[in-house]
């Protein structure tokens, strides 16, 4: 159950994506937001006239000032909230070296309980300052530590999906490592059954079931976790095709198999409610199974250039039709922003663009797409979240933007967001500055259902 909220018009610019290429850029709009936090109305034109015209005098008003406007939360669809403390470090390494290196012994340490409580915590806030509203998190194979995520992201009031990760391999270290494919079971079944326990209607928080990928298990296991989906009805989520050594690898480890994505296919596991992180370098063959498939992919441009693991090849997954969102992949990705990875999304479409013309290059309305409405089609959020419609929930930022006035000087108190505003910029132009010269400070107000998950000095809600 939602809690009673107040009744709250929402009045200021707001922009949010009409499809791929489109964004709307409503200059002066009021929404309507229920006590459930749901959307009632979306007025573009008579905002003055708007609270009586809906019958809404008493509701309470929250504005946004300094340059701003209103946005869509955002849907980070791949991030391992276990690994938030080793963002920024990953050296030289590639993927195999680097979770040998570093992640498996951080994840692994996890397993007590005051480091969890503070790793996760930090994550989630840090996520929500960041305006990300709905998260896919990967946590640890510990089932106590990954029912306190959960338990966090309730509490903090964060959508999101919590991964229990599977590793059953003896590829994986044996300091950390499922001991048999019955024992990553009954410990997934735990996690799926406290997730539903602590949130029954699964509003805000839902279990994932997640084998960590297929090198790190059995074809055993891949079968019972596919079959796990099945009977509880769960998302799942996995790494793909990220790097070659690793595609090699699950050709060896595999050989029966077509490729990757058949390994997933075969176990029941390449479904609508499927997320694929990575697809970096599946093969033509492997695109159209993830596409006949409905699976969707997590694209994660900083994590795939930090390990060099290549440039994902986004225009021609969208041409095909895949739904496509962005994930942070933290650590392997080195910032838990969504707003930076809509940058480097854009970096890395024009990576591809150098060798396979300009038609690989994302705009800064696609990007935005996969941060948001995109997003939410990967997480199966598409008809609640991601824009701002009419019986959508308010999951939203408030952004605010730097004015500086005639002169030159900064506001007399001292804010100092990133984003000079001049003034002329025409507002599609201010959105531009914002994607590619924002950050948190710009990020005022979050809400998640219309409750106030976060928000800075400059908000005067
Ligand atoms: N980026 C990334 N790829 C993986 N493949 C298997 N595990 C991981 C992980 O933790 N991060
Ligand atoms: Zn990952």
């Amino acid at each position: 159950m939602a809690p009673s909220l107040e009744k709250t018009i929402y009045i200021g610019p707001f922009v949010h994506s009409k499809s791929l290429a489109e964004l709307e850029i409503c200059t002066k709009g009021a929404i309507g937001v229920d006590e459930k936090g749901v959307i009632a109305f979306v007025e573009r034109d008579d905002v003055e006239g708007v609270s009586k015209k809906e019958g809404w005098e008493s509701a309470k008003v929250v504005e946004v000032k300094d340059n701003g406007f209103f946005f869509p939360g955002f849907i980070d669809t791949h991030i391992h909230a276990s690994q938030y403390p080793n963002a920024g470090i990953f050296g030289k390494s590639t993927l195999l070296d680097w979770l040998n290196t570093y992640t498996f012994p951080l994840e692994s340490s996890l397993s007590a309980l005051p480091r969890a409580t503070t790793v996760y915590t930090r994550a989630v806030s840090r996520t929500l300052s960041h305006g990300t509203t709905t998260a896919a998190y990967y946590a640890t194979v510990h089932v106590p530590a990954t029912n306190l995520l959960a338990d966090i992201c309730l509490a903090k009031g964060q959508r999101a999906l919590i991964g229990r990760v599977c590793m059953n391999s003896t590829l994986s270290p044996d300091y950390y490592r499922d001991a048999s494919v019955a024992a990553a079971i009954a410990a997934s079944r735990e996690c799926v059954e406290y997730c539903r326990r602590i949130d029954p209607s699964g509003e805000l928080v839902a279990p994932i079931i997640t084998p960590r990928f297929a090198p790190s298990c059995t074809e055993e296991c891949l079968h019972a976790l596919g079959a796990l989906q099945k009977e509880t009805g769960a998302y799942a989520q996995t790494h793909i095709s990220e790097n070659a050594p690793e595609i090699a690898l699950v050709n060896e480890l595999f050989p029966t198999h077509k490729g990757y994505a058949d390994v997933y296919d075969k176990a029941g596991l390449l479904n609508p409610k499927m997320i694929l992180a990575h697809a970096v370098h599946l093969t033509a063959k492997e695109k159209e199974l993830v596409a006949a498939r409905d699976a969707k992919i997590s694209h994660c441009p900083a994590s795939n250039t930090a390990l060099t693991s290549g440039c994902a090849p986004v225009r021609d997954l969208l041409d095909r039709g895949i739904t496509v969102g962005l994930g942070t992949d933290v650590s392997g990705g080195f910032s838990p922003s969504i707003l930076e990875m809509a940058r480097q999304a854009i970096w890395v479409s024009r990576h591809v663009a150098m060798h396979e013309g300009d038609h690989a290059k994302l705009s800064v309305e696609e990007v935005l797409y996969l941060a948001t409405r995109g997003g939410a089609k990967v997480v199966g959020l598409e008809e609640k979240v991601g824009a701002f419609e009419v019986g959508m929930e308010w999951d939203a930022q408030m952004v605010a933007l730097e004015s500086v006035p005639e002169g030159g000087e900064r506001h007399e108190d001292g804010f100092v967001e990133g984003v000079d505003v001049f003034g002329w910029e025409a507002w599609e132009d201010r959105v531009a500055k914002w994607l590619f010269g924002g950050d948190d400070r710009c990020t005022v107000a979050v809400w998640v259902r219309g409750r106030l998950v976060h928000s800075t000095g400059r908000y005067r809600g």
